[in-house]
């Protein structure tokens, strides 16, 4: 599976130990980051991660783009909900193209939790289907 991993920057903490906790499970699939996030989960974890431009840059864009081509199968995004982000836009657009081509999204840790586990457990597989 292609899996996006984007985390706002009082978030990359918790990214980071989500990635950490679960590295056995996602070194199974192709990963994607925006550049902050994949940056500091390849240097903690060794996973290798596509990275594409910072989200303040166009990173989300661009994930929105996969996503808009049937090639992003889960989106693991932690937000942080009490910090204006200066691209607001580009997040809204991330999140409306996963409800557009039902694409599984977590915006927290404990959606993550469900979606990797969920992940490890076979539920994805209608993914192939689609794809
Ligand atoms: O801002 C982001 C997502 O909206 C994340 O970008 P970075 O991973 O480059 O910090």
């Amino acid at each position: 599976m292609n899996i996006a991993l984007i985390a706002h920057d009082k978030k990359k903490p918790e990214m980071v130990n989500f990635t950490v906790a679960y590295t056995t499970i996602l070194k199974q699939h192709k990963l994607y980051a925006t550049g902050t996030t994949g940056k500091q989960i390849t240097e903690a974890t060794g996973l290798e991660v596509f990275r594409f431009q910072s989200g303040p840059l166009g990173g989300d864009q661009q994930i929105g783009a996969k996503i808009a081509n049937n090639e992003m199968d889960l989106v693991i995004f932690l937000r942080d909900p009490l910090t204006a982000q200066p691209h607001e836009p580009d997040i809204i657009a991330l999140m409306r193209l996963c409800d557009v081509y039902q694409i599984p999204i977590a915006t927290n840790i404990g959606g993550a939790e469900i979606l990797i586990r969920a992940l490890e457990d076979g539920y994805f597989q209608w993914r192939e289907v689609v794809k």
